[in-house]
């Protein structure tokens, strides 16, 4: 098991034996497409580093709406970005080994990596994933100041190495909404992931029952679920800065019908190919 601490203050570059840069991949989506699970496990298989910038977001939110700021009320813009500059904010991502080998030689399937999501120092990664960040969240993320600073500072994280000071990082994978538009537009594999908006609802509301979902906060109707995600796909889609959208040159993979090892091969064997491997 290892793991990836990324922090979003630190400056050092990539080591630029051959390429310039590591091999960068661009996940963008509609929410619950399996982005984030998605280039996790891609991360997880290829070795590389994993960047969760609707994180960012959520984090900027959840500040926000514990101070008692209202997103919606437009004269909160100014205060939001302040929030937005100020947050330090650090991923942490669990990777298990590809295969553990257990003592009696069989292998033992790859576990799922979790991401831990640190806001000044605390351990936010659940705050941020409760129903009422995920209803403000695309308001705030349509504040061009707010986009400006993550912008920067999910920038400075993907140019950065992880705090052990490995020059040997291979590569890296982003996951958001305009990481193959705005982000990473030199990205050298943009994807960009869909699936039937009622498959992702009922992906997104298992993932809450896994999670322990408590019925007096959070939404458990497939419907209500679906209405939700429609709502912000279409806040993300029609918002003046970064909207949602395919980059023209991202192949789209529709995984209404996949699994989720079978989106990570086709994703793993496009890099491959691309990197020659
Ligand atoms: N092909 C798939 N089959 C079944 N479940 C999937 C598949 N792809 C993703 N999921 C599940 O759907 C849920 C939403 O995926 P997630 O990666 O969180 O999406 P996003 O980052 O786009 O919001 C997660 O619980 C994930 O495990
Ligand atoms: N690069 C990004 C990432 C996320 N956002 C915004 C838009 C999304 O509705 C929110 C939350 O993103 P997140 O990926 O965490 O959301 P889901 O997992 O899809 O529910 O942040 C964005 O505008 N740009």
């Amino acid at each position: 098991m290892w793991t990836k601490h990324l922090v979003s203050g630190v400056s050092r570059a990539y080591s630029t034996v051959q390429r310039t840069r590591p091999f960068q991949v661009a996940i963008d989506g509609p929410a619950a497409s399996g982005k984030s699970t998605t280039a996790k496990m891609v991360a997880q298989r290829l070795g590389f580093d994993y960047i969760d910038t609707g994180a960012f977001y959520r984090c900027v939110t959840y500040v926000a709406l514990s101070k008692g700021i209202d997103p919606l009320d437009p004269h909160s813009s100014k205060k939001i970005s302040a929030l937005a500059e100020q947050a330090e904010i650090g991923l942490q991502t669990i990777f298990s080994r590809e295969q553990d080998t257990m003592t009696n030689g069989s292998q033992k399937a790859a576990t799922l990596p979790t991401t831990r999501v640190f806001l000044d120092s605390t351990d936010v990664s659940s705050e941020i994933r409760t129903n009422r960040v995920s209803q403000y969240v695309s308001a705030v993320a349509a504040i061009g100041p707010v986009r400006e600073a993550i912008l920067q500072k999910v920038r400075k994280m993907g140019a950065t190495g992880d705090d052990q000071g490995s020059s040997s990082r291979l590569g890296l994978v982003m996951d958001g909404r305009d990481i193959g538009t705005v982000v990473l537009p030199q990205a050298d594999l943009k994807v960009f992931l869909v699936a039937d908006s009622r498959v992702r609802a009922e992906r997104r509301l298992q993932e809450l029952v896994r999670n322990g979902a408590d019925p007096t906060r959070d939404i458990l109707d497939a419907k209500a679920v679906q209405d939700d995600l429609e709502k912000r796909d279409e806040q993300d889609r029609t918002r003046k800065v970064s909207p949602l959208k395919k980059a023209i040159d991202a192949m789209e993979l529709d995984t209404s019908n996949l699994t989720l090892e079978g989106q990570v091969e086709v994703i793993v064997n496009e890099v491959n190919r691309r990197r020659g491997a």
